[in-house]
């Protein structure tokens, strides 16, 4: 199963590895003349019905590799209006080899003739809405023939994640969906096959471009769009918290405060006015601090809890009884992170160790990234919460998805760059689920990293990323 918001960043991800939309939507094609062969013999009667999307654009590929059938093909709108440029070339290919190709502005004009076999191409993943015209009525032109419905992608007028229709939706005998099934295929009484087009397994198991697409639009500026995030730590440490805040503020959060024991407040407002420090009494977080952590804490969308916390026992007996009253979700990181296996918490918890701390976790890893993968992947679904395992390659599994993160380079094993993790999962955690924050904060963090590298050779320290955080979370320059 694969949602439409999945599919895309797959599809950016197969990109950025080589394989690029064209040759996506040129395999997407062959699939759906394959599906017509299946349907009706050399010779049959064929409409195709392109939308002006990508999903008509498959179909626009399918009537060249059906030359031994008699096919008109019927584009809804004006060929200008096509809203892609490798729909275009196809469109344009037809017209260019003299095939029965015609644009339909008004519906009124669509004759589909009599036809064996209809190609349902108007809409696919990009369906928004009830069916506008000139589509809703040629869904009813569609559904009055007395042919073989061939579906591609999705029928027409049904959503791809649900299942369900705003308004009319064609009533396909076939669909060829590409990929992998759509969630909404389980409603549809049709035949379904599911069409390998040569996506490599790699734009699914590793984070790239296409996982950023998840974050929506970088213009959303406004406030209160993203969220507020708690950082509790600082103790024995001062520069760790401050690198989490400012790491959250830099990765999209509106607002960040940091709970921090008095005894280092004004050290850690030492490194950023930006910060909203909340200083709680003593030098250490203690089982007392836990009931005003707790209530602040449920004032924010998200809690960064560990860094620089320091692993005295009266500090570890407090995170314990934060987190078993704690149900929001929540960065573990640092020192925090032993808890996590013994607590019985109700909170989502993202657990951000290296390879050591998850040894200490009770979890296993290996220098092989492969084994390290399911190593990880087991050991999350044994823990019930999401882990993000930094490495060369950094592992993140929540027992059921797993996905590994190649950017990031050796000089960020200096001190700190774990903290600006933590920080910036922080932020995205107030936007995406919990795993999706997780494998964005890893490959914005490397990114970071990387062009930290690049600008200065190596020599890194953790602020260079902080700043390079928002370039790497929005642009996508691949
Ligand atoms: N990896 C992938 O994601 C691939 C996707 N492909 C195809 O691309 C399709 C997605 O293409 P697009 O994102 O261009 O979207 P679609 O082609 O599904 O639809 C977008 C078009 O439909 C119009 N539209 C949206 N809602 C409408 C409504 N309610 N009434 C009338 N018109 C409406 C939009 O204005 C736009 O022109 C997939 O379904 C699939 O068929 C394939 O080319 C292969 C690869
Ligand atoms: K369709």
């Amino acid at each position: 199963m694969i949602t439409s918001q999945r599919m895309a960043a797959v599809d950016r991800n197969a990109e950025a590895l080589g394989v690029p939309r064209k040759q996506l939507m040129e395999s997407s094609g062959n699939a759906v003349a394959r599906a017509v062969r299946r349907s009706a013999d050399p010779g049959a009667r064929v409409a195709i019905v392109a939308g002006r999307g990508n999903n008509g654009g498959d179909a626009l590929v399918a009537a060249r590799f059906l030359d031994d059938y008699d096919v008109a093909v019927h584009l809804l709108g004006r060929p200008e209006t096509i809203a892609t440029g490798i729909a275009r070339e196809n469109w344009e290919a037809l017209r260019a080899a003299e095939y029965d190709a015609r644009a339909v502005t008004d519906s009124a004009d669509l004759d589909l003739g009599d036809p064996d076999v209809v190609v349902d191409a108007m809409l696919g993943t990009g369906v928004t809405g009830a069916l506008r015209e000139p589509e809703a009525t040629a869904a009813s032109a569609i559904n009055d023939a007395d042919a073989t419905v061939v579906a591609v992608d999705v029928p027409s007028g049904v959503d791809a994640d649900t299942g369900e229709a705003a308004g009319i939706a064609v009533d396909a005998d076939r669909v060829v969906t590409f990929h992998d099934r759509k969630p909404g295929l389980d409603a549809v009484d049709a035949a379904v096959t599911v069409a390998d087009i040569g996506i490599p397994e790699a734009a699914e198991l590793f984070t790239g471009p296409g996982d950023l697409l998840a974050l929506g639009r970088p213009d959303r500026s406004h406030k209160g769009d993203f969220g507020e995030v708690l950082v509790v730590g600082g103790g024995p440490y001062t520069g760790a918290p401050a690198l989490a805040a400012q790491a959250a503020l830099r990765a999209g959060a509106d607002l960040v405060r940091v709970a921090c024991p008095a005894s280092v407040a004004r050290e850690i407002q030492g490194y950023s006015e930006s910060l909203i420090l909340r200083p709680y009494d003593g030098e250490r977080l203690s089982p007392a601090h836990v009931g005003e952590l707790l209530t602040l804490a449920s004032a924010h969308d998200v809690t960064v809890l560990g860094p620089g916390l320091g692993s005295d026992e009266e500090t570890l007996a407090a995170v314990r009884d934060f987190l078993d009253a704690y149900e929001e979700t929540a960065v573990v990181d640092a020192d925090a992170l032993e808890i996590v296996p013994t607590v019985d918490t109700d909170a989502t918890l993202l657990c951000t160790p290296h390879q050591g701390e998850l040894r200490k976790m009770g979890g296993e890893t290996d220098e092989d990234w492969r084994t390290r993968a399911d190593l990880v992947a087991d050991f999350a679904a044994d823990l019930g919460h999401v882990l993000l395992v930094k490495g060369a390659y950094d592992v993140i599994a929540d027992g059921g998805d797993r996905r590994v993160n190649r950017t990031g380079n050796p000089g960020m094993t200096v001190g700190g760059t774990g903290d600006v993790l933590a920080g910036a999962a922080g932020a995205l955690a107030c936007v995406l689920p919990p795993f999706e924050a997780a494998a964005v904060a890893a490959y914005a963090n490397g990114r970071a990293g990387d062009a930290a590298v690049e600008e200065n050779g190596y020599g890194l320290v953790a602020t260079d990323l902080i700043d390079r955080l928002p370039a790497a979370l929005w642009g996508d320059d691949e």
